[in-house]
Formats: C-alpha cells, structure tokens, sequence
C-alpha cells in the first residue's frame, strides 16, 4: 500500500476512499456477521462518497430479484426489486455503472422505495457487485444524492472498483460443505464458518441446536475468543427468527451513561445533544434476535431495567414516558465469573436466573485436543491464503508441532491471528514458525486485541488500489497528471500502478 500514500495526506477525500478499501480487507476475513459487516461498509462509503446513502443490494437467487442487507433507514424494513425494473435492477441485468443526474427525469428510476422510506432522491451512483467480468453478478451497491449535486465521472470510476472488492469479499464467504459440521445441527446460511468435529465441541453443538428451536434466553459462557459470537449468530441462524434481524450489543465498548440509551433509545431532548429520537437496539432487533455480549459488565444501574426487559418485554425510551414493547429473542454471553459478581453484588441475583435457561459452556480451544486446533489451523490458513493472494498454503512440519502443543490462552482469535500473520509474511504460502509471535503463554489477552489489524504487504489491496488508480486514470481520459493531483499521489506512484 505504502506506494500508494505517499503523498495522500495531501486530498482528504482520496484518503478515506483508500482507507475504506484498506477496511473492506481486513475486516471481512474476521466478521462472521455478514449484515453488521455490510452495514459498516455502507455506512463508511456514504461518507467516503459525499453521499446521503448508501445501500448495498445482494441478488436473491431463489426469487429472482434483488434485497437490501443494509436497511436504508432503519426504520424500513427490507427493500426489494425485481432484477430488470428500477436502477439497481438495472445495473444488476447490465452488469454496468449507472449515473443519474436528475432521478425525477429518469424512468429508470422508480419512485415506490422513496415513497416507503419518505427519502427524496435526487442524484444516484450504482454499480455491480462482482469479484471481476466473468463473474456472476451479487448485488449491486448505490449511492444516492450526492453533497456536490452529481457524481463525476471518477465517483463512478470508485464505485466500480468498490463493487469488485465487495465481490471479492462476497464470494469468499460461501460455505465449503466440510466446515459445517456437528452432530444433530444444521448450519443454515453460508456465514457461519463453524470448525470442529471434537468430543468436546459435540455437547455445544447439540445444546446450539436445542437452542436454537426454541425462543429461550441463553447464556454462551467460555473465555474470550473461544467462539461465543460465533455460536450465538449460530442460534439465530438456525431458528425461526433467521429471516429477523440479529443486533449485537457489547457491553463493555460502551460508556455506562450510553447503554441505556443505547438498549432502548432515547426521545428528542432527553439529553444534551439528543436532537432527534433514536430507536435503540432493542427496537432494532424486534422480530429477531439481540445479542447481549459481555453482559457481566453491564452497569449496575442498566440491569434493573434490563430485568423488566427480559421478564416483560417491555421498556422505555429514555426521556419518553411511553411503555413500549418488543419481540426479541436474548442471547447473552460472558467470560466473567457472574457467580462470584452476584456474590459480592456487582451483579444482580434475579437477572442472572433469568438469563441462565440454557446455559452452553463454550470450552478452552487447548482442551478441545491438538487434532481440532490442527483443523483450525488449516481452516484458517486456507482462508487467510485467498483472503491474501497467497498460493496454497503449507505447513512446515515443526510449524505444526507447535501449533498443537500451544497453550491458546487467547483462544482461537489468537490462532487465528498467528495464522493470518505467517501467511501474510510468506508470499510463498508457506507457514514457517519462525513467523509465530513469540510465545509468552500464560495470561490472558486483552480484549482488545481482538480488533488488531495485520498491517502486512497485502496484495489483493495493492491490486485494488492500482486498479483505482487505473480507473481514474481512465475517467480522466488518460490525463496522469490529473489523476495524480485528484488522488493525491505522485505521478511516479501513477506511472508505477499503470506498470504494476
Ligand atoms: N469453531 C470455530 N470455527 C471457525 N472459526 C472460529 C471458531 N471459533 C471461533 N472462531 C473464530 O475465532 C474468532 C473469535 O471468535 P468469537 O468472536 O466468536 O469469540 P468470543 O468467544 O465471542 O470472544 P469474546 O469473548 O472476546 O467476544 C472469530 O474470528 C471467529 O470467527
């Protein structure tokens, strides 16, 4: 990348586009959530793009037309077109980019999605979601109204190499037959890349199963990183609230004063800076499932009213009077011991019988035996190798060893980023364990650890920024100099992406 950013400082604009595409990358080969994941590219390419909205489209194959992942607002339920009709149904038929000026004069635009989400539309962006032309079409993304009027010519040029990336990333999330597996549970859905066949992980897959077809509060219990984020998305997945949204609430990211707010909402003027009403995440989830994840670091003063919560279902928003209520189902989890919170009162008795009706113990990977952290390993090294641009990866054989007699006091997440390091460190595709950190062993990670980014070579990004650069190269009609200034690079730095 850095051949890239030399001079990037220089356009803000040009900086958050990169960055954006820096993000697609590095943050999909961990998210197993696919709609959190799409929410957070759209919502930082409406910014990226100067844009009001952006939305994201996947083709629903069984009925034949196209569905929003990311709610437009969020108060509107999934947006559907048929593929053929309107102007995302048109660039998904087309496989082309779609620039309007003026939607009001366009009769390829079709008015009835701004009649149900009371949005105007004015100008519009669109563009195929495909890892590259031979490609089947997978949605289709688009932006809407931009601040400067209209798109330009490079706006388009952005948006087509975003589609790829968007592609790219899609394509790798489709389910290999051998990575669903469990005695008695049906992986539904291809987002849950769930490893593990061991005598160990049996007894959770049977309890994620029993779970999962009923509407029962469960509390996923285990280490961090053990897969308990996994395992709740699981449940979701596989119950009748799968087509209902799955909203994840982390306790422990939020400052106390915020959780309510952010659990129920808050009305208008509830508080400094509340200057309009927000639905909270309770709401969100209605019809589906809320993850409450690290609920022993709920602040004390939230619990009570999460107590209501979970026994009525009812609530209020703060600053509202209204009690309003939700159908949502709970899933809670916790690497703290809560019986020793309820002991010395950092945690409330009857909230903590009320979010145990199934309890599922979620085991160290160490205990699980060295045979299934070998099949994670190779699980995770053929997807960091794609992920990577790297050749079918290969283990040396000491590599193994180590790998299997390791202590994982962070869990998979921690062999899942040793594993991710070797195979960016190694253009060969070979994992030498040389490329392991240096082991320490013994305490616990931080949680934060969680969200490093491997900053590495990456080429699949290094291809995707010459493949920008290109682009814009193009919508300027081949001047360099141009594009040099606009992206904010040197022109060596174009001449050598023109070569690359
Ligand atoms: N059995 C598994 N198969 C494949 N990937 C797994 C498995 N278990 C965990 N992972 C991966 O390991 C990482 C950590 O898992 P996850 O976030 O679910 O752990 P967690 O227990 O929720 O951690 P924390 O308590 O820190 O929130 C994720 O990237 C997840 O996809």
């Amino acid at each position: 990348m850095s051949a890239y950013d030399e001079r990037a400082s220089y356009d803000p604009r040009s900086m958050t586009r990169l960055s954006l595409l820096v993000e697609l990358a590095s943050t999909l080969a961990r998210e197993i959530d696919l709609d959190a994941w799409l929410a957070s590219a759209a919502h930082a390419l409406a910014s990226a793009m100067s844009a009001e909205r952006a939305s994201i489209w996947l083709v629903d194959a069984e009925e034949g037309d196209l569905v929003t992942r990311v709610a437009v607002l969020p108060e509107v339920p999934a947006l559907r077109q048929r593929i053929g009709a309107g102007v995302v149904g048109t660039v998904a038929r087309s496989a082309e980019v779609l620039r309007i000026d003026d939607a009001s004069r366009d009769p390829r635009f079709d008015p009835s999605a701004d009649r149900v989400t009371g949005f105007t539309t004015r100008s519009i962006l669109a563009a195929p979601i495909r890892e590259d032309a031979s490609a089947p079409v997978r949605g289709v993304v688009q932006v809407l109204n931009a601040s400067a009027g209209s798109f330009d010519a490079e706006d388009a040029a952005y948006l087509e190499v975003l589609g790829r990336e968007l592609g790219r990333a899609l394509a790798m999330t489709t389910l290999r037959p051998d990575d669903a597996s469990g005695p008695g549970l049906v992986l539904r859905g291809p987002f849950n890349r769930i490893v593990g066949r061991g005598a160990a992980m049996e007894a959770v897959y049977e309890r994620v199963g029993l779970a999962a077809q009923t509407d029962a509060t469960v509390l996923l219990r285990g280490e961090t990183g053990t897969g308990k984020t996994l395992l709740a998305r699981a449940i979701h997945v596989n119950s009748p609230r799968r087509d209902g949204p799955f909203v994840t609430v982390d306790c422990t990211t939020l400052p106390p004063q915020l959780v309510e707010s952010e659990l129920f909402g808050h009305e208008r003027g509830a508080f400094t800076g509340a200057d309009r009403r927000v639905r909270g995440r309770v709401e969100m989830a209605s019809g589906g499932t809320l993850f409450l994840d690290e609920i022993g670091d709920l602040p004390p003063e939230i619990q009570g009213k999460l107590l209501r919560f979970v026994q009525d279902r009812v609530f209020e928003r703060v600053g509202g009077r209204e009690t309003l209520r939700a159908d949502v189902r709970l899933l809670c989890a916790t690497h703290h011991d809560l019986e020793r919170a309820v002991d010395e009162g950092r945690f409330r008795r009857d909230l903590y019988y009320r979010i145990r009706v199934l309890e599922i113990e979620v085991p160290r990977l160490a205990s699980r035996g060295p045979d299934e952290i070998e099949r994670l390993a190779r699980h995770f090294a053929d997807l960091y190798a794609k992920r990577h641009g790297r050749p079918e990866p290969r283990f040396e054989e000491d590599a193994i060893d180590v790998l299997r007699a390791h202590a994982w006091p962070g869990n998979v997440r921690e062999l899942e980023h040793w594993i991710e390091s070797a195979l960016v460190l190694a253009p060969d595709g070979v994992i030498r364990r040389s490329r392991f950190p240096a082991q320490r062993g013994g305490a616990e990670p931080k949680r934060e650890a969680r969200d490093a980014v491997v900053l590495a070579p990456n080429q699949k990004l290094d291809d995707a920024m010459r493949e920008y650069v290109r682009a814009t190269v193009q919508a300027l009609g081949g001047n360099r100099s141009e594009a040099a200034r606009r992206l904010g690079v040197s022109r060596n730095t174009i001449a050598r992406a023109m070569r690359g």
